[in-house]
C-alpha cells in the first residue's frame, strides 16, 4: 500500500522522526506503538500530507489512494449537530448533494449515532465524540485510514464500537495505520506493528513473529512448598500475586522440576501455567521504558 524511505523530520533542532523506513502492506491493520513524544503523530501527519517539510520519500502503490486521517485531538464543532458536523467534513472532502447526504446517513449508522444525528455535539459523551471524530474521516470512503490514538479517554462500549468498525473496514479491504499507547489494542487489532522510540523505529514485523523472536518463555507457579530450591542457573524468579513468575529457557524442564519438588515435599500446587508472552514486555525489554508513564 505504501513504503516509507528514510523519513526524517526536525522541529527546529529537535529530531522528532529519525530515518524511518517501513512498508505497510495493503489490507493490513498496522500498529504504531511508542511512549509519549516518540514521534508517532508526526509520522502519521507526514503520511497524511499534513506535514510537508520533511526529508525522505513516501511511495503509494496505487494512484487511487484516498487517505482518511483521524486526528488525536477531537476536532468537532460542539454548537452544531452531529449531522451538520458530518456535512461540513463531507463538503471539505469534495462530496456534494445526494451523495453527501447518503454518506452522512451511512456513516452515522456505522458509528452507531443514527438516533443522535440531530443532537448538538456539546451534549455528547467523550466516547460519542470520539466515534463522530472517526466518522468525519470516513465520509469520502478512504482506502487508507490513519488513526491517531482513537480510543483515548472513552467508555468500554465506544471502544467495542470502534474495534468492530475497524474489523469491518479491514473486511472491506481498507489499510489502517493505528497509533496507540495501548499494547493490548495493538495485539487485538493489528496484523503488524512497529515500535517507535525517540523518533526511531526500533523493531517491526508481524505480531506473532515479534513474540516468537523476542519473548522469553515463563511459567507461573503458586502453591505451598512447590518452588524447587535449585532452579537452573539461568532462570530468574520474581514474586507475583502470592506466587512466582519464573523466566526460563526451558519451561518443560522447570515444570517437571516443580511438580517433582511438590510431590517430594508433599506440597500443594494451586496454579502452574505457561505465561503468554506479551508485546508490552518485549517493548520494555527493547527500550527499557514502559509505554505509559
Ligand atoms: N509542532 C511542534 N513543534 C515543536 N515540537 C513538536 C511539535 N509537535 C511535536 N513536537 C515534538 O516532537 C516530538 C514527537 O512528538 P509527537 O507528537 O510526534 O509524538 P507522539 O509519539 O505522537 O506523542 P504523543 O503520544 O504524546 O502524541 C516530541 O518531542 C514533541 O514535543
Amino acid at each position: 500500500m505504501l513504503t516509507l524511505d528514510n523519513i526524517s523530520k526536525y522541529y527546529a533542532k529537535h529530531q522528532a522522526v529519525a530515518n524511518v523506513s517501513m512498508h505497510i502492506p495493503r489490507g493490513t491493520c498496522y500498529g504504531l506503538v511508542g511512549p509519549n513524544g516518540a514521534g508517532k503523530s508526526t509520522l502519521l501527519k507526514i503520511i497524511a500530507s499534513i506535514i510537508q517539510n520533511y526529508s525522505g520519500a513516501i511511495q503509494f502503490a496505487s494512484s487511487d489512494t484516498r487517505i482518511g486521517y483521524i486526528p488525536q485531538e477531537i476536532s468537532l464543532e460542539e454548537k452544531i449537530t452531529a449531522n451538520d458536523n458530518l456535512l461540513f467534513f463531507g463538503r471539505l472532502s469534495g462530496l456534494r448533494g445526494k451523495r453527501l447526504t447518503k454518506r452522512v446517513d451511512e456513516v452515522l449508522s456505522e458509528i452507531g449515532l443514527t438516533e443522535q444525528g440531530r443532537d448538538k455535539v456539546g451534549t455528547f459523551s467523550g466516547g460519542m465524540k470520539r466515534r463522530l471524530n472517526i466518522g468525519c474521516g470516513l465520509l469520502h470512503q478512504p482506502n487508507l485510514i490513519i488513526m491517531d490514538e482513537p480510543t483515548v479517554g472513552i467508555d468500554p462500549q465506544s471502544r467495542r464500537y470502534i474495534f468492530s468498525m475497524i474489523e469491518q473496514l479491514k473486511k472491506e479491504g481498507c489499510t489502517i495505520i493505528y497509533a496507540s499507547h495501548y499494547m493490548e489494542e495493538i495485539e487485538q487489532l493489528c496484523d503488524e506493528t512497529a515500535f517507535m522510540d525517540n523518533g526511531e523505529i526500533i523493531e517491526k514485523g508481524r505480531i506473532e513473529s515479534l513474540i516468537e523472536k523476542h519473548a522469553v518463555p515463563s511459567i507461573y507457579v503458586k502453591g505451598q512448598e512447590c518452588l524447587p530450591a535449585v532452579l537452573s542457573e539461568t532462570d530468574s524468579v520474581i514474586e507475583k500475586d502470592g506466587g512466582y513468575v519464573i523466566t526460563t529457557s526451558n519451561p518443560l524442564t522447570s515444570i517437571e522440576q516443580i511438580i517433582r519438588n511438590c510431590q517430594g515435599h508433599h506440597g500443594e500446587l494451586e496454579r502452574l501455567e505457561l505465561v503468554k508472552p506479551r508485546l508490552e514486555d518485549i517493548f520494555f525489554s527493547l527500550t527499557g521504558s514502559q509505554l505509559r508513564d
